[in-house]
């Protein structure tokens, strides 16, 4: 728990009629309960509650960061006159034309399970207006000097993303706590796909606001960064379509209320796709830096990812499941029972550049979590790499490109855990949010019975990656290539390499009535499908800042004395 630091006020104040000794310091509210020490008297066979000053005991002590308060609300003079306390303080005066309110109300974070946030409140009573006074201003203005929090945001919502539930969640859940902490919004509902990406690129005017909040799945979360990353580089004049440029960070936070059918990216920032959760980091001014990948096809740029591009299972259930969107999220259940069935498989090549002299593997025990260091240090590391090498920093202080060639079920890059409601650990349970890398999965092919095993590792402790025909790679970048875009040099060394076999399978690809597997299929990135299957994938570390703080351990002391958690 934070240490209280210096005291700026210290006061009697009540709480449901009971005296509470209530002090705030710079980072926290605290107040603990007075409760009286029954003495003996030695003339009353009784006993008897002893006159002020009291010995406060180990009463129940509730302390709160003030980072976590959201707002200070005075309340209505009626509200104060009916806490009057036992007849030791004054009663509440009422005076004529005058204010003399003196009840005020602390609405602050409080933790749930399963690392949801609520919105709790408490109100204190004070003996006199003047105190009460000094009370509202003094926490306001600690408020105040939080410059982290945002005043202003630019809020889009997808209204037919998830179960279109997106607009009624903004306004029953989130715009009155926005009201509440006095954060102003601009909202706008979108009216068609890559509309809010299309407002960012070239109309919305970005200097009024501190933030863009998306309210919608890991889809509109991509239409957000789409635009601000594509409006930042234009306005620094950095040229999107190189993959070697260094891009610009964009000074803005982006915030996500999940409304969508995965929530991926919400949940493995915040832990739970819960839109009152989500709406709270945002008015606290959370920050968590994201690793964005850049994805090019011969020197043109593709799209952005932050998630998973995933090629083959991930690229086909995509695919497939695009063409079921009226039946909302339960469209990736049968897409995926259905790619799983047909066990399509690609041949291709994978080239990658190992990410070298950075903290971590794939294979870690310890996970990202809240404050993570090892996203830490190494984005530290590669900042320093970057202010050295302008261009193409990767070749100079990463290692040698290597190459694998084969047939695989499934290519996936999960530049985070990926977890989500699906797979609470996610595809690759120890990648950072933001230490500048993306782990790269190859499921090789193998029988239906051997890949079902690995992906129902997903959903259990067993480790998916402990697998003969599964490997991963933590990387810098990495290149692939369909076997069927391959140079002739490549087609030749694999006829050398594994003989006639090669042959008539090729024959047989190029003559579909045989009913053979398809020699491609589609990267399915962030939830979108590519337009190309030959790629060049680039991770920029840190490249946008959530509204977030990573998953937070929960701490004994919360399970212990917060009811809610219980
Ligand atoms: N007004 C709109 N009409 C139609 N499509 C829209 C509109 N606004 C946004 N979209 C598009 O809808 C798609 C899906 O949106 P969203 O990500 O919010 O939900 P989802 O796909 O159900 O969830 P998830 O991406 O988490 O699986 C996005 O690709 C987005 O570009
Ligand atoms: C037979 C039982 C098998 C159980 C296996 C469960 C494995 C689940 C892994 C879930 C991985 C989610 C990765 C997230 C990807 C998002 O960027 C993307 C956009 O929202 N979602 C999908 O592509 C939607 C992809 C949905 C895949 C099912
Ligand atoms: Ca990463």
């Amino acid at each position: 728990m934070e240490r209280p630091g210096r005291l700026l006020l210290l006061s009697e104040l009540r709480v449901r009629n009971t005296a509470y000794d209530v002090s705030l310091s710079r980072s926290l509210l605290t107040w603990k309960r007075r409760i009286s020490s029954p003495v003996y008297h030695p003339f009353r066979p009784r006993f008897c509650v002893p006159s002020f000053p009291r010995r406060p005991d180990s009463g129940v002590c509730h302390s709160v960061s003030v980072s976590e308060i959201i707002s200070v609300r005075e309340e209505e003079e009626e509200n104060s006159s009916r806490q009057r306390d036992d007849g030791s303080w004054k009663k509440i005066k009422e005076r004529e034309g005058k204010d003399c309110r003196q009840a005020f109300t602390v609405l602050y974070v409080e933790r749930c399970r399963q690392h949801r946030w609520r919105c709790a409140e408490v109100t204190f009573t004070c003996p006199e207006e003047a105190l009460y006074q000094r009370w509202v201003s003094s926490i306001r203005e600690q408020l105040a000097s939080i410059t982290s929090r945002p005043k202003h945001l630019l809020v889009y919502i997808n209204p037919y993303g998830g179960k279109r539930q997106g607009k009624h969640i903004y306004e029953q859940k989130v715009a009155p706590l926005f009201a509440q902490a006095g954060v102003s919004t601009h909202v706008i509902v979108t009216e068609y796909a890559n509309y809010a990406r299309d407002h960012l690129r070239t109309e919305a005017e970005l200097k009024k606001f501190d933030g863009v909040v998306c309210v919608g799945g890991d889809g509109m979360f991509s239409e957000i960064i789409h635009g601000l990353i594509w409006r930042t580089q234009i306005d620094g004049s950095v040229d999107p379509n190189c993959p070697d440029q260094t891009l610009l960070p964009s000074s803005l936070h982006i915030g996500i209320i999940p409304a969508g059918s995965t929530d991926c990216i919400c949940f493995a920032t915040v832990g739970t796709n819960d839109p009152v959760t989500s709406a709270l980091h945002i008015i606290v001014g959370d920050s968590q830096p994201m690793d964005v990948c850049s994805v090019h096809h011969n020197n043109t740029f593709l799209r952005y990812s932050v998630s998973l591009l995933g090629y083959g299972f991930y690229g086909d259930v995509l695919t497939d499941s695009e063409r079921k969107r009226w039946m909302g999220p339960a469209r990736y259940d049968l897409s995926g029972v259905k790619m799983f069935l047909t066990h399509h498989y690609y041949e291709g090549t994978v080239s990658y550049l190992p990410a070298r002299g950075i903290v971590g593997t794939p294979r870690d025990a310890a996970k990202c979590r809240s404050g993570c260091v090892v996203c830490q240090h190494n984005g530290q590391l590669l900042s320093k790499r970057a202010e050295n090498y302008t261009m193409d920093e990767d070749s100079e202080s990463d290692g040698e490109w290597r190459t694998i060639r084969g047939k695989f079920l499934a290519i996936n890059a999960a530049s985070m855990s990926c977890a989500c409601p699906r797979s609470p650990k996610g595809l690759s349970p120890a990648a950072h949010l933001a230490d500048g890398t993306t782990d790269l999965i190859l499921v090789r092919k193998c029988s239906r019975f051997d890949f079902l095993r690995h992906l129902l590792r997903h959903t259990s402790k067993d480790d998916q990656f402990d697998l003969t025909f599964v490997e991963v790679h933590r990387v810098r970048r990495f290149r692939f290539t369909p076997r069927y875009c391959q140079s002739d040099s490549d087609l030749e060394l694999d006829l050398r390499e594994n003989g006639k076999r090669q042959i008539f399978s090729q024959i047989c690809r190029d003559h579909p009535a045989c009913g053979c597997a398809p020699a491609y299929s589609s990267w399915n990135c962030d939830g979108e499908i590519l337009t190309h299957t030959a790629i060049d994938v680039r991770v920029h570390c840190q490249l946008i800042k959530l509204f977030a703080r990573g998953i937070e351990e929960p701490t004994v002391f919360e399970d212990l004395t917060n009811p809610c958690a219980i």
